[in-house]
This record gives structure tokens, C-alpha cells and sequence, in this order.
């Protein structure tokens, strides 16, 4: 038994004084007072006490790349970040693309200490035009399926595959980039690729295989979600197919809201990710449609990487950054600290609406569901250094003073054990 006394609960949408039992892992009791002998007390001292916050895209790098990261590290960053699930992006070493692949990856991700969500791959191989065996993957637990780190390239292969998941109700996240629109660049085509003389990514290598993937989409039915959206021209297409009644939804960074490709001064590979930091107009229609609803949810696209593989510059270093221990207090202090969002709407968006989008049983505080919650200091003022994290990546932009944030994980606990405490 655990009992939480004065929390500030987010509970049905709305912020109230309660205490909360816990019993078996799960919310037993939610009222104004509780009070119960033999109970392990825990004094939220009139801090939030959120449902756990849902992350539908990270990086966790085990099988195969855990000099960047492990499900033990990640799963350890998750929790200092106040998120209790996650959806595990298929880009290991080897892609888990047949069952017996997938069923050693669910069995390696036993070692979370969060709810670890796994993707299986769209494609074998995430770049080859084969579909995977897409039924067996969902059968062995796949809880949605993405070629993350790669476009799908050949419309048909992309509409035979939003078929067949259509078919098993599950849900496709694609990470759209045209190869060819690509064009091996590094940062955003602007004025910034200009004077660092780099090769530059196009905003159409996202936004035609966007407009293309929204057509294919109404044609067959499928939840395509759109993977860390990064312009005004994806923001006003998805407006209109929303608008149409296309089932789609979409996700964006937090270094996508918070960054442009005005913030690289210098050859930093700390501000190299795909899709690139585009201009401030677009940083602008991003903020916008969080805003008006049509950007669902905020991922990180939490993406470690060693020291030496972002220490080359912009032209060598990997593309990607960390996210998930910085994401709610940058998030929090951009849209609730500066009065463009309430609290309430905030945490929707970063648990409940994600949870209820992939059908998870997650985001959200509710008797004899699983107590997956987090307790969160809203008013102190920090920031964020290299040693504070739990990831083994540092590659994130966000430390120091200039990131100055309010909203301080103080302990996240999964199904009703403490997974973080500060
Ligand atoms: N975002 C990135 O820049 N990199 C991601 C892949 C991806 O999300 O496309 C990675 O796996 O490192
Ligand atoms: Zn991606
Ligand atoms: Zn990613």
C-alpha cells in the first residue's frame, strides 16, 4: 500500500487537491483525505501529480548500438522525464523484421523500467521495398508499425502497407522523406545552409511524400501518424485532411517548437536532426498548430548518440538528439509558463491524447488502472547539465542557462513502483 497525500492531481481532465491510495500496483482510492494505518506515505507536498507521460517515439539502440544507449539507460532517462510509456522505434541493429527477430527484441525490452512499446518495421530491412511480415509482427505484440530513419520511397509499397495495417487496425507512423529531395544534406535549404556552405535538405523531400501519403491514406482507411513534423506547409495540409475527416494524426519535437535554423551559430552537431530545424515561420506555424489542435502530441525522438559520432561537425556527425529527460519542463515553460496553454491541456497532450490515439491503456489517472504517475515541482527554476542525465547520450542543445526551465521531476513510480526519484 502507498498512499500519496496532498497531491495536486490531474485527474478527469481537471486539477484537484486529492490524496490517492495505491494498492497492487494500481489506484485504489482517490479522494480530499485518506488516511490509512501500515500505508507507505509519500507527501507530494502540493506538488502535480500527473499521469505518467507517453512518449510515442524514442530511441532506446539495444540490440546493436548500446555504446549509445540501452533499454536500461533509456528506460532510465524516460522515468527522469516523468514518462512511464514509450514507443521504441524499430531502427536497431538488426531490425527486428520477422517474429523471431521482433520476439527477442520484447523479450530485451523486459529489462525497462517503464512500459516499453515496441514498433516493428514497415519494410524488412527499414529500406528495402518488402513489406514485412506485417501480421505476425502485430500478432507477436508489435504495437504499431514504422520505418523511422527512412521514407518509404515507392507508393506502392507504402500503399500496400497502409492497407494490410488498415486490416489489423493498428497504426502506421512514417517518418516521410523523399531519398531523391533529400539530397544527402545536413541542415535546412536557408540562409544558414548558404553561409555554412552545407549541403541542405529541402522542405518538399517532407512535404511531397506528405501530400502524397495523406492521399494514399483516405484511399485505404489507415491511422497514418505523421513522425516530428517540422513545417508550416505539413501544419496546413494536415489542417485540411483533418478537416476532411482523414484519419490522421501527428506528432512534434520539442527542439522542432523551440529551435530554427537561425540558433546554428556554429558547426554544432547538436543541432543536426532529421527532419532538419527549419526557419522561424515555420517554428511559428508548428507553435500554432500545437495550439489549435492539429498537431496531436508532442514525441521527443529521443536519439542518442556517442560523443565521437556528434563531435565531427555538421557535415559528419549522425544526425539526432536526446530529448526525453528535457521535453516537459522546456514544453511546460514555452506554453504553460507563458500563458498560451493551460497546465490541463498541456498534460492531455503529453499523456492522455497520445495514450487514447495508439489505443494504449496509458495517460491517464483512473481507479484500478495501472499507477503509472509522476510527481512534477512546477516552480523552481533550473536547468539542465551535461551530468544530470540519465541517457548515455549528451547530445542535446538544451543545458546550461539559456535553457533555463520550470518543472522538475521529483519521482515517477510504474504500476505503483518508484522507477525515478530526484
Ligand atoms: N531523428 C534523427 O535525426 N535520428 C533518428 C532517426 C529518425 O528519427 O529519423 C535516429 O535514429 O538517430
Ligand atoms: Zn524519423
Ligand atoms: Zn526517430
Amino acid at each position: 500500500m502507498k498512499l500519496i497525500k496532498n497531491a495536486k492531481l490531474y485527474y478527469d481532465k481537471k486539477l484537484v487537491d486529492r490524496d490517492v491510495l495505491i494498492e497492487n500496483g494500481k489506484f485504489k482510492e482517490i479522494a480530499t483525505e485518506i488516511d490509512f494505518d501500515g500505508a507507505e506515505v509519500i507527501d507530494a507536498q502540493h506538488n502535480l501529480v500527473a499521469p505518467g507521460l507517453v512518449d510515442v517515439h524514442v530511441h532506446f539502440r539495444e540490440p546493436g548500438q548500446v555504446h549509445k544507449e540501452t533499454i536500461k539507460t533509456g528506460s532510465a532517462a524516460a522515468a527522469h522525464g516523468g514518462f512511464t510509456t514509450v514507443g521504441a522505434m524499430p531502427n536497431v541493429v538488426p531490425v527486428p523484421d520477422d517474429v523471431e527477430k521482433f520476439e527477442h527484441q520484447m523479450e530485451l525490452n523486459k529489462q525497462s523500467k517503464i512500459h516499453t512499446l515496441q514498433y516493428a518495421p514497415i519494410t524488412l530491412e527499414e529500406t528495402s521495398d518488402q513489406l514485412s511480415p506485417l501480421e505476425d509482427l502485430a500478432a507477436a505484440g508489435a504495437f504499431a508499425f514504422s520505418n523511422d530513419g527512412h521514407g518509404i520511397n515507392n507508393a506502392k509499397t507504402m500503399f500496400d502497407a497502409m492497407q494490410r495495417i488498415a486490416q489489423l487496425n493498428s497504426h502506421l507512423a512514417a517518418h516521410v522523406e523523399d531519398q531523391n529531395l533529400f539530397n544527402k544534406g545536413v541542415i535546412n535549404a536557408g540562409a544558414t545552409a548558404i553561409n555554412l556552405g552545407l549541403p541542405a535538405i529541402e522542405r518538399v523531400a517532407e512535404t511531397s511524400q506528405l501530400a502524397r501519403d495523406l492521399l494514399l491514406a483516405k484511399e485505404s482507411g489507415v491511422h497514418y501518424h505523421v513522425c516530428h513534423i517540422s513545417t508550416a506547409d505539413s501544419v496546413n495540409l494536415i489542417r485540411i485532411v483533418k478537416d476532411a475527416g482523414i484519419n490522421v494524426t501527428c506528432e512534434v519535437t520539442p527542439h522542432h517548437l523551440l529551435l530554427s535554423d537561425q540558433d546554428i551559430v556554429n558547426d554544432n552537431a547538436n543541432y543536426k536532426m532529421n527532419p532538419p530545424l527549419r526557419c522561424e515561420s515555420d517554428r511559428e506555424a508548428l507553435i500554432a498548430g500545437v495550439l489549435d489542435g492539429t498537431i496531436d502530441m508532442i514525441a521527443t525522438d529521443h536519439a542518442p548518440h556517442a560523443v565521437d559520432e556528434k563531435n565531427k561537425g555538421l557535415l559528419k556527425s549522425a544526425f539526432g538528439i536526446t530529448g526525453i529527460e528535457t521535453s516537459f519542463p522546456l514544453i511546460h515553460k514555452l506554453f504553460v509558463k507563458s500563458g498560451m496553454m493551460s497546465l490541463e491541456r498541456l498534460l492531455d497532450i503529453m499523456s492522455s491524447r497520445p495514450a487514447e490515439i495508439f489505443g494504449l491503456d496509458a495517460g491517464k489517472i483512473q481507479l484500478d488502472r495501472s499507477a503509472d504517475f509522476t510527481i512534477i515541482d512546477l516552480f523552481e527554476e533550473y536547468h539542465f547539465e551535461k551530468e544530470d542525465f540519465l541517457s548515455k547520450g549528451i547530445n542535446t542543445p538544451f543545458v546550461g542557462s539559456d535553457w533555463n526551465c520550470f518543472g522538475k521531476i521529483e519521482k515517477t513510480f510504474v504500476n505503483g513502483e518508484e522507477v525515478y526519484s530526484e
